[in-house]
């Protein structure tokens, strides 16, 4: 099954990440379904272990793991929730879809999966997105917060049999029962969140009918919800089939498709002019703010790369809270983004968090050229610095690391030579 991935970073860096994946041997090409997602055709060693992957400017993902987040298809500024969401392939692209201005609450119930979910969304920098632990029936959000949700619930996973195939053992039919009461009750409790008009995204990778049709066509009677047709996709023509059963379903074959079996349905939740119910004050907000230039270290880190928000001091870790969360109700037990530590009176940035790199400048970073180094330097190495390239500050500490000036993270210079610590 070939490999696909996303890239995950600015813009503007776009071909840069590409020219980084290609120095090392690597050849792919652009899905047509989304300008953030491509295809690898050759890869001299696997793609998880490609220098573009060790800083969090790819996500590997199967291709049609991305139809969810793209058919829900949230605008850029739009407020998504992710109702069951680790490890968070689906949750990274909402993020990038609904940029800098919008914002995905991840919910993840299992503990050892949300750690999984932060820190893939730490790697990627996505500091738009807030996570929370609950189970998805049981959330303290308010009616009608949602103009978008995404629904992708625990399934038995019969589309998956390729690559697990193990699959059907243990999810026989009739073990599916508990699976279809929990698809319902987070169906009910998606609709309640759902804003009037707002767009609710149901997908499962499972092909059998109870835990998919079955359960549109009880959303549909029990729920002041309507089906609305889903489009094929660039690329997925010939790997789709729409259901004629509920009309709005899509149903992606894993014979056919060269992704993973998948099935979706887009449902909208009726007009109406309910609002959402009064939210929280900001002073009940966790932490306290934290004025970054009051410490040692904050001059050199690009603060205005930061989305919209706040940054505060949770006990000695620094936490970015997006505007757009410090809105959620009382309540609700949510993380921000976790941007770095204060150690006395010095701020100690996550090395990964690239996005708060300033543009290169020779004094206040290093730029690597050659691949390999940069290989070296993540195997443990310690690179020497050409004269030139020494940075000139003349305190050790943490700088720019940059590959042809693509910022990469924060590495530590100390006389001549420089180092990669992973946090
Ligand atoms: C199909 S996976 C989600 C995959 C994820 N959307 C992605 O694309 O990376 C289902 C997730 O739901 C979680 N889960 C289990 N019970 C749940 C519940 N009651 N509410 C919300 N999520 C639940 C599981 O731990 C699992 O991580």
């Amino acid at each position: 099954m070939p490999r696909s991935f996303r890239i995950v970073c600015q813009p503007e860096q776009v071909s840069l990440v590409e020219d980084l994946l290609r120095s090392q041997g690597y050849v792919f090409s652009p899905e047509p379904f989304s300008p953030l997602a491509y295809q690898v055709h050759e890869q001299p060693k696997p793609l998880g272990s490609s220098m573009a992957a060790a800083f969090g400017l790819i996500y590997i993902q199967d291709r049609s793991s991305m139809l969810p987040p793209l058919l829900l298809d949230p605008p850029a500024g739009a407020m998504v929730l992710d109702m069951c969401s680790s490890p968070g392939s689906k949750t990274g692209l909402l993020a990038q879809l609904v940029g800098p201005t919008g914002l995905v609450l991840a919910n993840e119930p299992n503990e050892q999966r949300l750690a999984t979910l932060r820190h893939n969304l730490a790697a990627l920098n996505l500091t738009h997105v807030a996570t929370c632990r609950y189970p998805g029936q049981d959330l303290p959000l308010p009616e009608g917060l949602f103009s978008h949700i995404l629904l992708d619930p625990p399934c038995s996973g019969w589309g998956t049999v390729e690559r697990n195939p193990r699959i059907l053992e243990m999810w026989p039919p009739h073990k599916l029962k508990p699976l279809i009461s929990l698809q319902r009750e987070l169906l009910r409790k998606a609709f309640s969140m759902l804003a009037p008009g707002g767009r609710l995204l149901y997908s499962t990778c499972t092909t059998n009918p109870e835990e998919n049709q079955d359960q549109v066509q009880w959303a549909l009677s029990e729920l002041d919800l309507q089906s609305t047709p889903l489009h094929f996709l660039p690329g997925f023509d010939d790997s789709c089939t729409t259901s004629d059963l509920t009309g709005g379903c899509m149903q992606v074959r894993t014979e056919a498709g060269e992704g993973q079996g998948f099935f979706l349905s887009a449902l909208i939740r009726e007009k109406g002019d309910n609002p959402p119910d009064a939210l929280s004050d900001r002073d009940d907000l966790p932490g306290k703010p934290l004025d970054m230039s009051r410490y040692s270290g904050s001059e050199d880190i690009a603060w205005a790369n930061l989305p919209a928000g706040e940054v505060r001091n949770f006990k000695g870790r620094i936490m970015f809270l997006p505007e757009r969360t410090m809105d959620f109700p009382l309540g609700l037990r949510w993380q921000g983004y976790e941007l770095g530590r204060l150690q006395g009176d010095v701020v100690r940035l996550n090395t990964r968090l690239r996005l708060l790199l300033p543009e290169y400048a020779p004094q206040r970073g290093v730029n690597i050229d050659d691949v390999e180094e940069l290989v070296r330097l993540l195997q443990g190495q310690s690179l020497q610095l050409p004269a030139g390239q020494i940075p000139s500050r003349n305190k050790s500490g943490p700088f720019g690391l940059y590959w042809r000036g693509l910022p990469l993270g924060w590495a530590t210079v100390k006389g001549n030579r420089c180092l990669w610590s992973p946090r």
